[in-house]
C-alpha cells in the first residue's frame, strides 16, 4: 500500500518506489510548502506497466461482464468508506474546499457504480433484425491521463467505463493531486481487480506520453487537459492509430435573457464559478446579459462575488480556497493585465492576495474589448467577464465567438427562447436556468478546440469498445 507522504506506483498488482526513481514534491497552495513526494517512473517501470497492462488484457476481456460488474460495485462502495479522509488529502493538495472535495469523490463513487450497474448490458451483443447483430469488443489496452481539476471525478471517468467495457487501463495520475489516483486504485485492487488490469504511473507528463503512445500495445488515449496538450497527445496518437476520447479546455458563455430570474441566476453562476477557484473546464467564463438588466445584474453579481469567503481549503466557513499553483496566478496577472491595458474596467478582485498561498480573488471585468486575451483563452480561474447585448442575435454571436466549445448556459423561461438558444449555441453541451451538467449516466464532450468524443453513460463505455458488425448469422446463439 501506497504511503500517504510518499506516493508510489502501482505495477502489476504491487505498489512500486524507492529504488533509481526520482521524486517530485506535492506542493500545498494554501501554504506553499511540500506536503508529500511522489515517485516518477523509470523507462523500465513503463514497460513493465505496458507488458504487464497487455498480459492481463485477455482474461479481463473474456471474463464475464458480470463479474467485471461487480469489481467495480465493490470497488464504488470501498471507496465510498474512505471518502472523509481521502477529500481532506484532496483539498489539502489541491486547495478545493473539504465540501467540494468531499462532493467530488461522491460523484466519482456514483461514477464507478453506474458503470459497474451498467458493464453488462453494454457488453452484450445488440441485435439488428434477422441474422444480423453487432457484437461490442472491448479495444484493448487504454492510456488513460487525467489532470488535477478535478481529479477524483475525471480518473472515475476514465477508468471505470474502460474496465467496465473489458479493457485494462495505464493511469498517470496528476503530481498535484496523487492521493486520489492511489485512493481509487487502492479501492479497486482490495476489490479484487487482476493484476495488471489497472495500473499506476505518475512522472514527468511528456516522457510518459511518449513513451506510452509509441507503443502498439496501447489502442486508446483518453485526456482531459489543454488544448495543447490534447493536440500534442493525438498527434503522437496519430502514429498508431489509438483512438483518442480529448475533454479539452472550456470558455463557456451565460446568456442572461430579458426574462431571467436574477435571484436564481445569481447565486447558480457565483456557486459554479467560483467552486475549486474556477478551475473547471465548464465553468462559466463570460456573461452576457439583456441590457435592461444589466447595471442591476453587474452590481448583485459585483456584490455576490466580494461576498466569497476566501480562506484555508480545511476551514469549514471557506468557500474558496487557493489556486491549485503558482502557474495559475501567473495566467491570472497575465490575462487581467492584458484586459486592462486594453482598456476593460476591474469591478472587483484583479490582485493577488497577500501570501502564503495561491490565493486570487473573484475577478469581475467589463468593457473588455473583443481583441482581450480573456476572452479568447481559457480563463481556468476565478475570472468573469461581464457584457450587456441588445439583441438575442447578438448574444449568440458573441455567445460563439471563442475556438472553444464544451459548455453554454443561459437563463430565461421562454419556450422559444430557450429553443433557440439550445438550437445555435455552439457547445457540446447546453443547461438552462441551471449550471454544471456533468453526470454519470450521460455522455459529456466537447467540439471545436474543446475536444472529441465522449465520457459518461453509455456513448462512454462505448468509447472503449469494437462494435464487431455481424452479418448473415443462423441464429444468435
Ligand atoms: O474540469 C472538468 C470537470 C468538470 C466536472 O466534471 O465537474
Amino acid at each position: 500500500m501506497s504511503d500517504a507522504r510518499s506516493h508510489e506506483l502501482f505495477i502489476n498488482g504491487k505498489w512500486r518506489a524507492g529504488g533509481s526513481r526520482a521524486t517530485l514534491p506535492v506542493i500545498n497552495p494554501a501554504t506553499e510548502k511540500v506536503l508529500a513526494s511522489v515517485a516518477s517512473a523509470t523507462v523500465s517501470d513503463l514497460d513493465e506497466t505496458l507488458a504487464s497492462a497487455e498480459c492481463s488484457r485477455k482474461a479481463w476481456s473474456s471474463r464475464p461482464a458480470k463479474e467485471r460488474a461487480e469489481i467495480l460495485v465493490a470497488a464504488a462502495r470501498i471507496l465510498a468508506t474512505k471518502i472523509e479522509a481521502a477529500a481532506r488529502e484532496l483539498s489539502a493538495e489541491q486547495g478545493k474546499t473539504i465540501a467540494e472535495a468531499t462532493g467530488e469523490y461522491a460523484r466519482a463513487v456514483e461514477t464507478l457504480e453506474w458503470n459497474g450497474r451498467h458493464a453488462e448490458e453494454l457488453s452484450a451483443p445488440i441485435p439488428m433484425g434477422p441474422n444480423r447483430m453487432i457484437v461490442p469488443e472491448p479495444l484493448g489496452v487504454v492510456a488513460a491521463f487525467t489532470p488535477w481539476n478535478y481529479p477524483a471525478v475525471l480518473i472515475a471517468r476514465k477508468l471505470a467505463p474502460a474496465l467496465a467495457a473489458g479493457c485494462p487501463v495505464i493511469l498517470k495520475g496528476a503530481e498535484e493531486t496523487p492521493s486520489v489516483a492511489v485512493h481509487i486504485v487502492e479501492s479497486l485492487h482490495e476489490a479484487g481487480i487482476p493484476e495488471g488490469v489497472v495500473n499506476l504511473v505518475f512522472g514527468v507528463p511528456v516522457h510518459i506520453s511518449r513513451h506510452l503512445l509509441s507503443s502498439p500495445i496501447v489502442k486508446v488515449l483518453t485526456f482531459t487537459g489543454s488544448t495543447a496538450v490534447g493536440k500534442q497527445l493525438a498527434t503522437l496518437a496519430a502514429n498508431n492509430l489509438q483512438r483518442c476520447i480529448l475533454e479539452l479546455g472550456g470558455h463557456s458563455p451565460v446568456v442572461v435573457c430579458e426574462d431571467a430570474d436574477l435571484a436564481k441566476a445569481i447565486p447558480a453562476i457565483s456557486e459554479y464559478k467560483f467552486e475549486c477557484a474556477g478551475q473547471s473546464c465548464n465553468a462559466p467564463s463570460r456573461i452576457l446579459v439583456a441590457r435592461s438588466l444589466y447595471e442591476q445584474f453587474l452590481s448583485r453579481m459585483t456584490e455576490a462575488a466580494r461576498k466569497i469567503r476566501i480562506g484555508q481549503p480545511d476551514d469549514p466557513a471557506t468557500e474558496m480556497g487557493p489556486m491549485a499553483n503558482a502557474r495559475r496566478i501567473e495566467a491570472m496577472q497575465r490575462l487581467t493585465k492584458d484586459a486592462v491595458d486594453r482598456g476593460a474596467r476591474i469591478e472587483t478582485g484583479g490582485t493577488r492576495l497577500d501570501g502564503p498561498g495561491f490565493y486570487w480573488p473573484p475577478t469581475i471585468l467589463t468593457g473588455v474589448p473583443k481583441d482581450a486575451r480573456v476572452l479568447h483563452e481559457e480563463p481556468f480561474g476565478p475570472i468573469l467577464t461581464v457584457a450587456p447585448f441588445d439583441t438575442l442575435e447578438e448574444a449568440i454571436e458573441e455567445a460563439n465567438a471563442t475556438e472553444y466549445g464544451l459548455a453554454a448556459y443561459f437563463f430565461t423561461d421562454a419556450a422559444d427562447t430557450q429553443r433557440k438558444l439550445t438550437n445555435s449555441l455552439s457547445a457540446g453541451a447546453v443547461s438552462v436556468n441551471y449550471l454544471k451538467g456533468v453526470s454519470a449516466d450521460a455522455p459529456y464532450g466537447g467540439i471545436k478546440q474543446s475536444g472529441y468524443g465522449y465520457e459518461g453513460g453509455e456513448q462512454g463505455v462505448r468509447s472503449f469498445q469494437i462494435l464487431k458488425m455481424v452479418n448473415g448469422l443462423s441464429s444468435f446463439g
